[in-house]
């Protein structure tokens, strides 16, 4: 098989700031990287018996993202997303690393046998690589060992009803067992954090006006429950703890303080909480609910802010699809619907276009943006040893990727299953043109998608 050449005047490389001219070598036998030289190069230097090369011109060659929050649902619920529409979405979005949420599957990624069943779902259908987070439910604490041992990445916990029966929250109580497992392991502990507070919701207000359904998950839902996780790693200050899907601008001066003392308290966003703001919500679009929810202006502001100074880590998609009759895209009731934003291989041009935002005064370089979509996400997963950036001997998983290049997002460019996102209609600012996994192509814009040849992780 000939070996990858993949050459550009701009190459993302670990350690520069900005891209510069190179040539990468890949053996897509073992599928890593094995050179990596300064310098643009010319097709003579490659004969063609020996080498397959591609030559990028001036568009970029970047890492392939890590996106660490993906919803797959095989098997169970493959209606609402499976293994293959999933991952040839990431790869059409330049994710070449997808690491599973542990519900919505039926059965749940809780116990060994369970991610047994899952991994056995997946073969022969995967474009990206997987891997798989487990959960923590109530009484399942001596399975959490064994599913690290069998290859699971971390945990996520819900605090407030997860939406699925099979999932049910954990009490503060549970988590102290399930913490006392984690400690002296690698892995994170991931939280939903929202808690349950006694409220009402108001049952005179319109529920397809987004605003009722806004008001239902105030921002102290996440407060209290951050507050509660961030005592709770105060006894426990060796396991890592992970914020997922964080909207809520006044929990940052919280998460600042605690991360003072705390280096191993890690908080994610994700691409839909810096794009979309409240006030430009249709009325009648549950496309747009998710929870915690998409909130104000200011808010989105404050979390590109706190991007910016560390106290978020990474964005994710959190893609969580369902069919559209659970969406409730015809009755377009937000209190009715199904809560989870599908987004899945559109993250990276979504925040490329709000990171060089002018209107925003927003500059961020391309090095920022994989470092918070690649490199971030790969430490979280525990999967820096070979995915995140583009080093030698790493997993020759790159993009081409034309910074430039200006998309109306249509069904077309959607590639999951159920073909519902907020993202339909948005003019996003740059464009992946080819996704190679580990040194083979997945899928181009050209010729569309090839052989499934991911992985499981
Ligand atoms: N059951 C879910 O998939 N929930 C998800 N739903 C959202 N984010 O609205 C999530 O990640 O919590
Ligand atoms: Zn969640
Ligand atoms: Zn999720």
């Amino acid at each position: 098989m000939p070996t990858l050449v993949l050459t550009s005047q701009n190459v993302l490389l670990p350690s520069h700031q900005e891209p510069v001219p190179a040539t990468i070598q890949a053996d897509p036998t073992s599928g890593k990287i094995i050179s990596i030289e300064q310098g643009h190069t010319s097709k003579s230097q490659w004969p063609s018996d020996t080498y397959d090369f591609v030559d990028a011109g001036d568009l970029y060659i970047l890492p392939g993202l890590v996106d660490a929050h993906v919803h797959l649902n095989e098997p169970g619920r493959t209606d609402w997303e499976g293994f293959a529409t999933g991952t040839q979405a990431a790869a059409a979005g330049g994710v070449t690393t997808v690491v599973d949420m542990p519900l919505n599957s039926i059965p749940p990624t809780t116990t060994v046998a369970n991610l047994e069943m899952k991994r056995d779902a997946a073969k022969g259908q995967l474009w990206s690589d997987v891997a798989f987070w487990g959960g923590v439910i109530p009484g399942n604490q001596h399975d959490l060992r064994p599913l690290l041992d069998a290859g699971a990445k971390g945990f996520k916990c819900f605090l407030i009803n997860s939406g699925v029966d099979e999932f049910p929250n954990v009490t503060e109580e549970d988590l102290r067992l399930a913490m006392a497992e984690l400690d002296g392991t690698d892995a994170a502990l991931l939280f939903h954090a929202e808690l349950e507070l006694e409220e009402s919701v108001d049952a005179t207000r319109d529920p397809h006006d987004y605003a009722t359904f806004l008001a239902s998950r105030p921002q102290k839902m996440e407060v209290a429950a951050i507050k509660m996780i961030i005592r709770l790693q105060e006894s426990y200050p060796n396991v890592r703890c992970h914020i997922v899907h964080l909207t809520a601008a006044d929990a940052l001066p919280i998460i600042r303080e605690a991360k003072k003392t705390n280096p191993k308290l890690t908080v994610e966003t994700c691409f839909h909480y810096l794009t979309f703001i409240a006030d430009n919500v249709p009325s009648g679009h549950p496309e747009f609910k998710c929870c915690p929810p998409i909130r104000d202006e200011a808010n989105r502001k404050a979390l590109w802010d706190a991007l910016a100074d560390g106290t978020i880590d990474f964005v994710v998609s959190d893609h969580s699809p369902c069919v559209a009759s659970l969406k409730n895209v015809d009755g377009g009731d937000f209190m009715k619907a199904w809560g989870g934003v599908s987004g899945l291989g559109l993250g990276l041009s979504a925040l490329w276009t709000g990171a060089r935002d002018s209107a925003n005064e927003r500059n961020h370089s391309i090095s920022k943006v994989m470092e918070w979509t690649s490199h971030r996400t790969a430490v979280h997963a525990r999967l820096d040893h070979r995915k995140g950036s583009i080093r030698m001997g790493y997993d020759a998983d790159l993009i081409i990727w034309d910074p430039d290049a200006q998309t109306q997002i249509t069904k077309d460019e959607l590639h999951f299953k159920n073909k519902l996102s907020p993202f339909e209609g948005a003019k996003l600012k740059g464009q992946v043109q080819q996704t190679f996994l580990r040194g083979k192509l997945s899928w181009s814009r050209s010729t569309g998608f090839q052989q499934p040849l991911g992985q499981l992780l």
